[in-house]
C-alpha cells in the first residue's frame, strides 16, 4: 500500500499545536490516518487511493479558524520506506504505570512489568497514534478477563489482542480490514506465543461468523465506528461491554447518540492528549 505524506504550515497568531489539533480532525474525515506535529506545523499520511486534491482544497477552505492560512506540499512515498522511518522515528515504548511495556524487538529489554509485550510494529500500528492505544490498554488493565471472550476490532498490530490473551480471555479475535495489519497480527501473535488468538481479514462483516462476546474493543475512528456501531450490536452478548477509541473528546456526543440509537448505554470517558476511549454495554435484557 502507498501513501502520500502531506506537510502542513501555517500563517498565523494563533500557536500552531491548536491549529493541529482542529487540522487533524478536520484530515481525518476525509481520509487521513497517521499525524506527527511538527515545529511549524502538522505532517499527516494518506492512502494514495483516498487522496482527493479537490477534498482536501475544500476542507481548507472551510477550516474553522479562517485567519488562519495554511500551506501544504504532498509527497508520494513508498510503504516499505515509510515502514522504516516511522519504526526508527515514531515508535517508542509505551508504558502504562508498572503493570504493561509495550515495546519492539529493537528496543532494549525493561524488566519489571507484569506484561512485557513485543511487536514489530510495521506499519499496523495504524494512526501510529499511542494515545488511544494507552487508553484502551488502560481500560483492559481494569478488567477481570480470566475466560472472557473478546473481539479486538482494527487490531493492528493485535497488541490489543495479545494483552487480551496473556490476562487470561479464553477467546480472542481480532480482526483488520488492512492487510498490512493482518498479516503483522499474526507475526506479533507468534512473537508473543498467543497462537491461538483468531486473526481474519476484513470489517464488520467479518464479525458474525465469530459468534458473541463479552467484551469489543475497536480503537478505529470516529467515522468508521459511526457507520459500524450498528454492526458490533449484534455481536455483543447481553451485559457485554464496548470500548471504543480513536477519537476525540469533542466527538463523545455523537459517538454517544450513536450508541444510544442502537440501544447501548454510555458510561464513561478517559482522556489523553485529548483523545478519548468510551465504555459503553448492551442492557442485560436484550
Ligand atoms: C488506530 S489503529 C488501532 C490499532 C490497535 N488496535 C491499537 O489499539 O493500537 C486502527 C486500525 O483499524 C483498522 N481499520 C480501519 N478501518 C477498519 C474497519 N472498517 N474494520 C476493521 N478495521 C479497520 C486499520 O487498518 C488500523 O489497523
Amino acid at each position: 500500500m502507498n501513501y502520500y505524506e502531506v506537510n502542513f504550515n501555517y500563517e498565523s497568531a494563533i500557536e500552531p499545536s491548536v491549529v493541529s489539533d482542529i487540522l487533524a480532525a478536520e484530515l481525518g474525515e476525509i481520509g487521513f490516518e497517521s499525524f506527527t506535529e511538527t515545529a511549524d506545523g502538522l505532517q499527516a499520511y494518506i492512502q494514495d487511493k483516498l487522496y482527493s486534491e479537490p477534498a482536501l482544497q475544500e476542507k481548507l477552505k472551510d477550516f474553522p479558524l479562517p485567519e488562519v492560512v495554511i500551506h501544504y506540499t504532498c509527497t508520494p512515498i513508498e510503504s516499505k520506506d515509510w515502514n522504516e522511518e516511522w519504526e526508527k522515528n515514531y515508535f517508542k515504548p509505551i508504558r502504562i504505570g508498572q503493570e504493561c511495556i509495550i515495546r519492539a524487538s529493537f528496543h532494549p529489554n525493561e524488566p519489571g512489568y507484569t506484561y512485557n509485550i513485543i511487536i514489530d510494529p510495521k506499519m499496523a500500528f495504524g494512526t501510529g497514534n499511542h494515545a488511544t492505544t494507552f487508553l484502551m490498554i488502560q481500560e483492559m488493565l481494569q478488567l477481570n478477563l480470566q475466560g472472557k471472550e473478546l473481539l479486538d476490532m482494527g487490531c493492528g498490530t493485535a497488541v490489543l489482542a495479545i494483552l487480551a490473551r496473556l490476562r487470561g480471555a479464553g477467546r480472542v479475535v481480532a480482526i483488520d480490514i488492512d492487510e498490512w495489519a493482518y498479516n503483522n497480527a499474526l507475526e506479533n501473535i507468534r512473537l508473543n506465543h498467543t497462537e491461538d488468538i483468531q486473526v481474519a481479514l476484513g470489517g464488520a462483516e467479518q464479525i458474525a461468523r465469530f459468534g458473541q462476546f463479552d467484551y469489543v474493543f475497536a480503537n478505529i475512528n470516529r467515522n468508521i465506528l459511526l457507520n459500524d456501531i450498528c454492526r458490533y450490536v449484534p455481536c455483543m452478548k447481553p451485559g457485554a461491554y464496548l470500548f471504543m477509541s480513536g477519537f476525540y473528546k469533542e466527538d463523545i456526543p455523537v459517538i454517544q447518540a450513536e450508541c444510544e440509537k442502537n440501544e447501548l448505554i454510555y458510561h464513561s470517558f478517559h482522556e489523553k492528549d485529548n483523545w478519548v476511549a468510551v465504555k459503553v454495554s448492551k442492557p442485560e435484557n436484550i
